[in-house]
């Protein structure tokens, strides 16, 4: 890990004695390390990743595009020797009308060359236009069915989410880049190719003369688009802050809060710094590769006036006759424009596939994120009879100690069993683990005697339903929150509004189920805390799942709806388990079973009768919350 700071050359590292390093401002480097010829070797594997993307978005177009230019180029070549072959016959000696008699059958040729040359690339560039957009869909649907398929774990994980965030900003629309930019290569590198052949064909010794010219500007886009990518890459971090403080600054949702705290100059002087920050790296670029521009430009002049002095030179002493020179001329000509253009795509060809290699990556990344499929993996687990935690361990990714220890718990079929504990006890993490999001490092979770590694995740989750202490407000309508991508049943859809409550909340919406819960949107609607809670309760009720975990589900409601809640919980029960979190320790007296978790392992279990005849921790939090209520004002 280097650090480095603002104002100073990129790569230099700086120690920055006496100030404290912002996370953002360090990152790891072992990438920039890659030297001009690593990166130039990776770029063959990037075109043929692209061009196999290009194929399987679609097989028709790519071959239209790729024939289409490769054609062309043939063409070029036809016209460019035609063409001296007229020169030959404009220049010969004799009568005019005879001269351009005899150039008419060659000029013909030329002209029906570059017609069809014309139609070609015209052909060629609407299949390139038709590939884009069907790129650009394939690859970010590759991306968004990983990143909707890896494990809960690598969301925990910084470096996953900066592979991420650099694959979804630019990674994305540099595929398509690449694609087109890769056609484009092709159909540079065909039209200098036939400016070579063609010079070739005139004399031999014309055809090194043309690359000659290439080889500076080959050089500076190659280190402008080094340049580039560097400055990207160093900022990568910082421009997630600078997204996180822009939506914290714009958005609905903290707005609020950003005025009753006024956090305003606070935020600000944030977003300047890291906006500062990126300001001087990217300037720092631009400096430094306008520098290499103009000397890439400088020496490609230098080559190309080379170039005439050597075929003046091959004129003057007769190698060559005029009329070859003035094709020579046109060839060059000819061949620089193509040359020209090659270079530019090039380089972008090169930047966008440092982009792409940044999605190729992070693909890969996530591959390796998959949740391991069993080799034969059984599907959607029956109801079970029991749930077991055997002895579970877990450490969340980075972090420094488990978050549980050695934890077992059981869950009958059919029964409310309640985890309770202070905060940062486990019992959010324990419920993962049972609903089998998180894997555990030691233990095992045992779903009727079976590891839960031996379902497929899939169908496992389905047969769970999950009600998060931080549910998503989904921005979608009152029916898309609580079926959930289930089926629609508006029967079943009812019950469980009627069971959570979410009744009252959808009868005093005008668009009953169909109305939207954005506020952001035409026609949105706001919920306060409570009324989401109900909506989300819901969601657990409507799933048809042998599992239904509750965490902290009554937290916004008032004392009245709780109540009703948990009767309804215990009520809709229908043979389902269900885990109940809670702070409330009388809401879970009827428990069937309580679980007290303390610093990550299980203190007590037990009915609660039992527990408060143990008089240990759950009798002491019991005895508290009960006095609070006991107590009189004076
Ligand atoms: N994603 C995470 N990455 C790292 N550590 C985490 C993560 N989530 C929770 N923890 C840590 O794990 C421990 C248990 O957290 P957990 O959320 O399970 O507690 P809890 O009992 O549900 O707390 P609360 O009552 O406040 O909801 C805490 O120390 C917490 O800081």
């Amino acid at each position: 890990m280097r650090l480095w700071w603002r104002g100073r050359r990129a790569d230099v590292p700086d120690d920055r004695s006496g100030l404290v390093v912002a996370y953002w401002e360090s990152h790891d480097e072992h990438l920039l390390t890659a030297t001009l010829g690593t990166i130039a070797r990776r770029l063959p594997s990037l075109v043929a990743a692209a061009l196999r993307m290009a194929w399987q978005a679609s097989p028709r177009d790519t071959t239209v595009a790729l024939t289409g230019n490769l054609l062309a180029g043939v063409f070029t070549v036809f016209g460019l020797v035609a063409t001296s072959d007229v020169l030959a016959s404009l220049l010969a000696a004799g009568p005019t009308p005879e001269r351009v008699r005899d150039a008419l059958p060659s000029l013909l040729f030329v002209a029906a060359a570059t017609g069809l040359r014309g139609g070609l690339l015209a052909a060629a560039g609407w299949a390139q236009a038709r590939l884009k957009p069907q790129v650009e869909r394939l690859a970010e649907t590759r991306l968004f069915e990983l990143t909707t398929r890896v494990e809960l774990a690598a969301f925990d994980d910084h470096d996953f989410h900066n592979a991420m965030r650099r694959a979804r900003d630019s990674g994305v629309p540099d595929t398509a880049t690449v694609v087109e930019t890769t056609i484009a290569v092709v159909t540079g590198a065909v039209g200098v190719l036939a400016s070579a052949v063609a010079l070739g064909l005139l004399h031999p010794v014309l055809m090194p003369l043309l690359l000659v010219t290439a080889v500076p500007a080959g050089w500076a886009a190659v280190r402008m688009a080094r340049l580039g990518y560097r400055a990207f890459y160093r900022l990568s971090a910082a421009r997630r802050r600078k997204f996180m403080l822009s939506d914290l600054m714009a958005e609905r949702q903290p707005a609020a809060e950003v005025r009753a705290f006024t956090l305003r100059d606070y935020l600000l002087g944030q977003y300047a710094k890291v906006a500062d920050l990126e300001q001087d790296v990217q300037l720092d670029v631009a400096r430094r590769q306008a520098a290499t521009k103009a000397g890439g430009d400088l020496l490609t002049g230098v080559a190309t006036a080379g170039v005439y002095v050597t075929l003046g030179v091959l004129l003057a002493v007769g190698v060559i006759p005029l009329s070859v020179a003035g094709a020579a001329v046109l060839a060059i000509r000819t061949g620089q424009v193509s040359l020209t253009a090659l270079v530019q795509t090039m380089n972008r060809l090169y930047e966008a596939g440092l982009y792409f290699g940044d999605y190729l990556a992070f693909c890969d990344l996530a591959r390796q994120r998959l949740p391991a499929s069993p080799p034969a993996a059984a599907s959607a687990p029956a109801p079970f009879h029991r749930l077991d935690a055997e002895h579970v361990t877990f450490t969340y990714p980075g972090a420094d100690r488990p978050a549980l220890t050695d934890v077992s718990v059981t869950l009958g079929r059919g029964e409310v069993v309640a985890l309770v504990g202070e905060n940062g006890s486990g019992k959010t993490t324990l419920a993962k683990l049972l609903a089998g999001l998180y894997r555990p490092q030691q233990g095992a979770i045992r779903w009727d005697g079976v590891d839960l590694g031996a379902f497929d995740g899939e169908t496992l989750r389905r047969s769970v339903s999950v009600i998060a202490q931080d549910h998503t407000r989904w921005p979608l309508t009152v029916r898309e929150n609580v079926v959930m991508g289930r089926p629609p049943e508006d029967d079943r859809l009812a019950a469980a509004c009627a069971a959570a409550g979410a009744d009252e909340v959808v009868a005093g919406l005008p668009d009953g189920y169909d109305a939207l819960l954005d506020r952001r949107f035409r026609g949105g609607h706001d919920l306060s805390g409570g009324q989401w809670q109900r909506i989300a309760v819901a969601r657990g009720f409507y799933r048809d799942a042998a599992l239904v975990i509750f965490d902290e589900p009554t937290s916004a409601l008032d004392a009245r709806a709780e109540h009703a809640l948990f009767e309804r919980i215990r009520g809709h029960a229908d043979g389902r388990t269900i885990v109940l979190i809670t702070h409330r320790l009388a809401s879970v007296r009827y428990a069937d079973r309580i679980y007290v978790l303390d610093h990550g392992a299980v203190a007590e279990q037990g009915t609660h009768d039992e527990l408060m005849a143990r008089e240990g921790l759950y009798a002491d939090l019991y005895e508290l919350q009960a006095s609070a209520y006991r107590q009189r004002v004076p």
